[in-house]
């Protein structure tokens, strides 16, 4: 099976210091929702992982938070893919939960329920603890240049992080080799 996962805040939507708190803040980055159709056209399961601890912090509610999955999903729809399983830690930092990135939880619950191995299973993020996440399970860290990106270039890496632009340029490299 080929299951890609993705971080969402900075991958495929724009991220905000202030927390994306509503499906009008919520917005597509560049090419996003076409890379995922594409590649969920070309057979791939693309599910996400996302930390909202926005929930803990009482920004936005669940509702709001199911409000702009369901708009991505139909976007991508729109495009004639679809969109996997998402999966939310809506922890705070302080709750010593399992599933806060850079916990690796979340990336176990989805390889678990699509009955996976997680070993070089590729995780797409822009944040470190992204990353981190990945390389706890011996999944692939990949980093993407938007959101966060270009902030955690500045960082130490996990050791075989692989680098992309963006979303679409991943799409190109998973599809096309
Ligand atoms: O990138 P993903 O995991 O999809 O979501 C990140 C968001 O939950 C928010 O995570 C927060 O970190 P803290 O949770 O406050 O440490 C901040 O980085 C916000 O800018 C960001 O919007
Ligand atoms: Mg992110
Ligand atoms: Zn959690």
């Amino acid at each position: 099976m080929k299951l890609l996962i993705l971080d969402r805040d900075g991958v495929i939507n724009y991220d905000s210091d202030a927390y994306i708190k509503s499906v009008a803040e919520w917005i597509p980055l560049p090419g996003s929702i076409e890379a995922i159709a594409q590649l969920s056209k070309a057979g791939w399961t693309v599910a996400v992982a996302t930390n909202q601890s926005g929930i803990a912090r009482g920004y936005y509610d669940i509702a709001t938070l199911d409000a702009m999955h369901g708009r991505l999903r139909s976007l991508v729809a729109e495009q004639g893919g679809e969109v996997g399983l998402i999966v939310y830690c809506p922890h705070g930092p302080d709750e010593g939960c399992d599933c806060r990135k850079p916990k690796p939880g979340m990336l176990k619950s989805i390889a678990a329920h699509y009955n996976v191995s997680l070993t070089n299973l590729w995780f797409v993020g822009d944040s470190l603890g992204d990353l981190e996440a990945a390389k706890a399970v011996d999944s692939q860290p990949v980093l993407v240049k938007t959101g966060k990106g270009e902030k955690t270039l500045g960082k130490t890496l996990p050791v075989g992080t692989l680098i992309f632009d963006d979303l679409a340029a991943i799409a190109a490299e998973l599809i096309h080799n």
